[in-house]
């Protein structure tokens, strides 16, 4: 039996914004880590990790992950919030790296054993129109990808009106470009459209509306999309909208993501029930980890609903390996999303998760298969960021009258 001696955060990355929590043992050199990343609250998460969870599981034996994920969700009393599942799902990502070193298998094994040979995942492919999108599209068809996701530059691309087109009042709060809904209702129907007519169906696309409209205009944008055959869109809603859910499939039968923005089951249980979507996409450690995720995946393959776990921007190596090891072992994998890493980054993240074309391939080595050479990490923080605060929030959209547009 190995016991719990230590939980400890490591905060690296050139501007901070990721955390890897390491559980130590009485063990020799036994140790496991997982993600406790949040890019704009990173010192509340290693404060929970610190003060709330380290201490209950500390001399309690590693192997005992379930009684523990509940031992650490309920010793806070309050429960279910974003910040508090981010450090349950990074202690229970080492747990398991834990339990894998000490059966001597992947973690893929312990979830029952491999579903496939190499993991499906999607490129983003981006351009400010669509004759550079088609180019990117392009790229990454040849690379090997068989999904790509479409976007006419960021979140919200092809609904930015700016000058005149924009009609901003002159006090405005915003001045120069602002998001208009019916612009991207009109855009992105005309960017699928395009893109089929270059590519023709052999190419599976996904598009990212990132909540940006309005209920009606989500289902019109739906309905709209439907000649396409998107392997899915995703976020069309916000979390606060999930209601019109059915509305929406009522209406339309493209497929659905959402999900990177939940962590709470309430928030999922209804839509993959009722059968109201295609795909569950929340973040593995924002979740609550593997354990968390195993289930949500069960839960959802009886009504066969597919899993896409998220994984952009942002997010850490370690995160990346917790997802592809569920995404192994499941059946009800759909895709996994990529995410890229800069080489000093490869090297502190030692057995991370390698793509080849449009396949994601875990090592055989016990556990999670990546380690974190603390030294190297420590030197990823770059000039300017701090270790222990992050000052990035997210940024915000506003719409021509200066309103806030959901993230
Ligand atoms: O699906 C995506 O990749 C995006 O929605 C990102 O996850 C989000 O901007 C947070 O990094
Ligand atoms: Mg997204």
């Amino acid at each position: 039996m190995a016991k719990i001696t230590g939980v400890k955060c490591i905060r690296t990355r050139r501007d901070g914004c990721w955390t890897i929590v390491k559980v130590m043992t009485d063990q020799d050199g036994l140790y496991g880590i997982g993600s406790a990343s949040d890019m704009y609250n990173p010192e509340a998460v290693v404060q929970i990790i610190e003060q709330l969870l380290a201490p209950v599981i500390i001399g309690r034996d590693a192997s005992q992950i379930e009684d523990l994920w509940n031992t650490m969700n309920l010793s806070g009393y309050w429960r279910n919030g974003a910040l508090l599942q981010t450090a349950i799902g990074g202690i229970d990502m080492a747990l398991w790296d834990i339990k894998g070193k000490e059966a001597n298998m992947p973690v893929y094994q312990l979830l029952g054993g491999a579903s496939r040979s190499a993991v499906a995942c999607y490129g983003h492919a981006g351009g400010r129109d669509i004759a550079e999108l088609t180019e990117d599209v392009h790229r990454f068809v040849q690379e090997g990808y068989t999904v790509v996701r479409a976007q006419l530059g960021g979140y919200g691309g092809g609904g930015f009106l700016k000058g005149s087109e924009a009609r901003i009042p002159d006090n405005a709060w915003k001045k120069d470009s602002v998001f208009d809904e019916h612009a991207y209702l009109a855009a992105i129907p005309k960017m699928f459209d395009q893109l089929r007519m270059t590519f023709g169906p052999e190419v599976q696309f996904t598009h990212d509306v990132h909540e940006h409209l309005s209920p009606i205009i989500a289902i019109q944008l739906s309905k709209r999309l439907e000649p396409y055959g998107l392997f899915y869109l995703e976020d069309v809603l916000p979390p606060e909208h999930i209601g019109w859910y059915r509305q929406l499939r009522q209406q339309s039968a493209t497929a659905q993501a959402v999900g990177e923005l939940f962590v709470n089951p309430q928030e999922w249980q209804q839509l993959v029930q009722e059968r109201l979507i295609d795909f569950v996409r929340m973040r593995v450690s924002k979740a609550g980890g593997i354990t968390a995720c195993r289930k949500i995946a069960a839960f959802a393959e009886m009504y066969g609903v597919r899993t896409a776990w998220q994984e952009g921007g942002e997010n850490d190596p370690v995160n990346q390996a917790a997802a592809v090891h569920l995404d192994m072992s499941i059946w009800n994998f759909g895709i996994q999303e990529i995410n890229h890493f800069r080489p000093q980054e490869r090297e502190a993240f030692p057995g991370i998760i390698e793509r080849r074309g449009g396949y994601l391939y875990t090592n055989d080595k016990p556990g999670l298969g990546i380690d974190i050479d603390e030294a190297l990490a420590e030197g990823l923080l770059e000039e300017g960021w701090s270790k222990t605060a992050y000052h990035r929030p997210y940024p915000l959209d506003r719409k021509a009258d200066g309103t806030i547009v959901r993230p």
